[in-house]
């Protein structure tokens, strides 16, 4: 699929993984809408982008993911304002073991409100044109990080959810995909905030090291490729994409029925 004219919703676009699914995205032909809170970052690298693309190609939207008015508003506008829409990242998210509701409340319920926003705009039976919709998890949603568990939880969660989606997606056809990425460790604002928001767990974060020192760090540039080979190829439905320094691949799950 040619991103030549089409339209993507990145959300958490300003900084880390998000700003580097932002700037695959407009390289590959598509435009962008950029939803975040941290308007600062945002506005540098919408003068950043408006240099390299123009500006007819970008829009910053001002959306926190917490609240479903914003995002309403925010993919109304986006829609509006490129002619609907064909790809979404859900890809906001925390790690904050202290105030754990609101890790829940960004990177569990903002994907799902997220999810079921795209799909009114996007769904093939509600006038859409049909797409796929990304949603960012981890490799903690394969598998514990004991130095935080909600973290673990969330990630897990849009493992499952993204996945029963695309199943739901099939069988009401909706026209549209839903697939999950898995990263391991990169080098973001996130990451360098694992110590300081382990809160009670900040006494297993030795073990998070030796994690990180058994997956590496992965590129944001590889990240930012299995997002678009998920988005480009059409046969990709239901899949989640682990991708750490020496590993990326598609998930195989164990099939219970
Ligand atoms: N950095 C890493 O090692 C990994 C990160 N991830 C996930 O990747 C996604 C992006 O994380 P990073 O780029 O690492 O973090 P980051 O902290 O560099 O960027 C996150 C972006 O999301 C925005 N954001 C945060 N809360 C928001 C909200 N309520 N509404 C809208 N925007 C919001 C921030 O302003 C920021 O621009 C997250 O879902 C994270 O859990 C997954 C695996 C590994
Ligand atoms: C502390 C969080 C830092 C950054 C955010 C983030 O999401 C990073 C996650 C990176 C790696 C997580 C690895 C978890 C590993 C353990 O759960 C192991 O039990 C194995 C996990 C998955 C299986 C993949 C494999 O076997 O290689």
């Amino acid at each position: 699929m040619s991103l030549n004219g089409k339209t993507a919703v990145v959300t958490g676009a300003a900084l880390g993984i998000g700003r580097a699914i932002t700037e695959l995205l407009l390289q590959q032909g598509a435009k962008v809408a950029l939803l975040d809170v941290n308007k600062t970052a945002s506005e540098s690298l919408m003068e950043v982008l408006h240099k390299q693309y123009g500006r007819e190609r970008t829009l910053f939207l001002n959306c926190d993911v917490e609240s479903e008015e914003q995002i309403k508003a925010a993919f109304q506008k986006a829609a509006e304002t490129f002619g609907g829409i064909d790809i979404v990242c859900n890809n906001a998210g925390v790690l904050n073991e202290d105030t754990w509701e609101k890790t829940v409340s960004v990177n569990l319920m903002g994907v799902i409100r997220g999810s079921y926003t795209a799909l009114e705009h996007m769904s093939k039976l509600s006038g859409g044109r049909g797409g796929v919709i990304i949603n960012t998890a981890s490799l903690a949603g394969l598998g514990p990080l004991p130095s935080c568990p909600v973290y673990t939880a969330t990630k897990h969660a849009v493992v499952g959810f993204t996945r029963a989606m695309a199943a739901a997606s099939t069988a009401s056809g909706y026209g549209v995909r839903f697939n999950t990425l898995c990263p391991g460790f990169v080098r973001t604002d996130l990451f360098s905030s694992i110590i300081s928001n382990s809160g009670r767990f900040s006494h297993l974060t030795d073990a998070t090291q030796q994690l990180v020192e058994h997956f590496g760090i992965v590129d944001l540039a590889d990240v930012a490729a299995a997002v678009l080979e998920m988005v480009t190829d059409e046969t990709k439905n239901g899949e989640a994409f682990l991708v750490s320094a020496k590993r990326k691949e598609y998930v195989r799950f164990a099939s219970f029925v």
